[in-house]
C-alpha cells in the first residue's frame, strides 16, 4: 500500500488498515524559514527545555533573551539560508531536517502499510505534542514514538519521553535507541561502502557524533558508550583496522567542557599525522542538517583542507531515506509493535 502526505507532513495510508496504531518518528526540531526570527522562535523553544540547558532560570534566561538569541538568530539564519532546500517539481523544499525527515517518514509508511507512519519534531512543526493530540482526535489510541536518535541521550530521546508522558488518553510507548542495531548497523555501513566504490576509498574514515556536555555523560548519560559501541560496530562490518578510523565529536555549544576529542581538533591531528584524505560519517544523525551539511561538509571541509594544505575532506551523506534506512526502522518499529500486544 502507497501513503500520501497531507501538507501537514502527516502519511495517511490510502485504504482503510486499522488505523488506531501510529508511529511517529521524531526528530530534533528546525526553524520554519532560515530567517533571524524564525531562528530566534526555534532556538527559544529549544533552549528553554532543561533537558537541553539545566541552569537555573534566573540565571539562563537573562543570558538566552538578551545575548544568546539576539546574536545567534541572523548567524544562525545565514547558515540555514545555506543549506535551505528549494522546492521541486512535486516536493515542497525547506529545511533539510525536515524535508528529509519527512521523506523518511514516507518511506517508512511504505514498508508498514498496516499502521499510521507520522513525522514530528520536539521543537517547531510539525509539533509532536499538538500531533499527539490530532492523532488521539482521529481515532488513534496507541502510539509507538521512534526518536530519531540511535543513541540515547537524557538531553535528546529523555525529551521526548517527557512529551509521551503528558499524552493523555493515548496508550504510548517508545524505542529508547536503536545504536547497535543490526539492521542500522548494517544500512549505516553499507552507505559508506557504497560511497567509496562510487567514489574511491578516501583512506581514514572519521565517524563524527554531536557532541554533549561532559557533566551528564559523568551523571550516567550513556550517550559517549553508544557512540563509542556504534563507531566500532559499523567500523567492524566494514573490515576496518583500528588505525584506520576515528570517533570525534562536534557542534559544541557553550563554555563548558563537552565530549572530547573535537572533530576540529581531531582533523587537525589528522592533518598533522600527513592524512591528505578523510572520509566523514556522522552516524549520530538519522538524516542530513544544519550541524553535516554546513558545520561538517563546509565549514570542517575548509579548515582540513588548509590544516592539510590542499587535501580534502568527503563528506558521506546520512541515510536519510534511503530504503535500507527506512526498512530498518520499519523493522525496529514492528518488532516494538509486537513486543506491545
Ligand atoms: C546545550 C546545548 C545542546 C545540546 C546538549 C545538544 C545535544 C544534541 N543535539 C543533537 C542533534 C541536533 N542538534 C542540532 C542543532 C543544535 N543543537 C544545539 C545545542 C545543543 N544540542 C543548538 C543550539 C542547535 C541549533 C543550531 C545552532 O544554533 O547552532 C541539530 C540540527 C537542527 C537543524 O535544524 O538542522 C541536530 C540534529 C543531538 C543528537 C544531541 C545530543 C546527543
Ligand atoms: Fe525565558
Ligand atoms: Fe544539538
Amino acid at each position: 500500500m502507497n501513503a500520501t502526505s497531507a501538507p501537514s507532513g502527516v502519511s495517511i495510508p490510502r485504504d482503510d488498515a486499522p488505523a488506531d496504531t501510529a508511529v511517529v518518528l521524531v526528530n530534533l526540531g528546525t526553524p520554519d524559514a532560515p530567517t533571524a526570527k524564525a531562528v530566534r522562535r526555534y532556538l527559544a523553544e529549544f533552549l528553554h527545555d532543561h533537558r537541553v540547558v539545566s541552569l537555573t532560570r534566573w540565571l539562563w534566561c537573562p543570558l538566552l533573551h538578551f545575548l544568546i538569541l539576539p546574536i545567534r538568530g541572523p548567524k544562525v539564519a545565514h547558515k540555514y539560508a545555506s543549506i535551505w532546500l528549494a522546492d521541486d517539481a512535486d516536493r515542497p523544499g525547506g529545511s533539510p531536517l525536515a524535508v528529509y525527515t519527512r521523506r523518511l517518514a514516507q518511506a517508512v509508511q511504505r514498508e508498514l502499510p498496516g499502521v499510521r507512519v507520522v513525522d514530528a519534531m520536539r521543537y517547531g512543526n510539525p509539533n509532536f505534542r499538538a500531533l499527539l493530540q490530532r492523532l488521539r482526535g482521529e481515532g488513534v489510541r496507541r502510539v509507538l514514538a521512534l526518536p530519531l536518535y540511535p543513541q540515547y541521550s537524557t538531553s535528546t530521546t529523555a525529551s521526548v519521553a517527557d512529551v509521551l508522558e503528558r499524552a493523555d488518553g493515548l496508550a504510548t510507548r517508545m524505542v529508547g535507541d536503536y545504536h547497535l542495531d543490526a539492521g542500522w548497523i548494517e544500512a549505516v555501513a553499507m552507505s559508506i561502502r557504497d560511497y567509496r566504490a562510487r567514489h574511491g576509498d578516501g583512506g581514514h574514515l572519521l565517524f563524527s557524533f554531536h557532541g554533549l556536555p561532559q557533566r551528564l555523560v559523568d551523571q550516567g548519560d550513556p550517550y559517549a558508550a553508544q557512540c563509542e559501541a556504534s563507531a566500532a560496530a559499523i567500523a567492524g562490518a566494514l573490515g576496518l583496522e583500528p588505525s584506520q578510523w576515528t570517533l570525534s565529536y562536534q557542534s559544541r555549544f557553550g563554555r563548558e567542557r563537552w565530549l572530547e576529542p573535537s572533530t576540529s581538533d581531531t582533523l587537525a591531528a589528522l592533518a598533522g599525522r600527513g592524512i591528505r584524505t578523510v572520509d566523514v560519517a556522522a552516524p549520530g544523525f538519522a538524516v542530513d542538517c544544519l550541524e553535516t551539511l554546513e558545520e561538517v561538509a563546509m565549514m570542517l571541509a575548509e579548515e582540513f583542507t588548509e590544516h592539510s594544505a590542499g587535501g580534502s575532506l568527503r563528506y558521506i551523506p546520512c541515510l536519510n531515506d534511503l530504503p535500507d534506512h527506512a526498512r530498518a526502522l520499519a523493522a525496529i518499529a514492528q518488532r516494538e509493535l509486537e513486543a506491545w500486544r
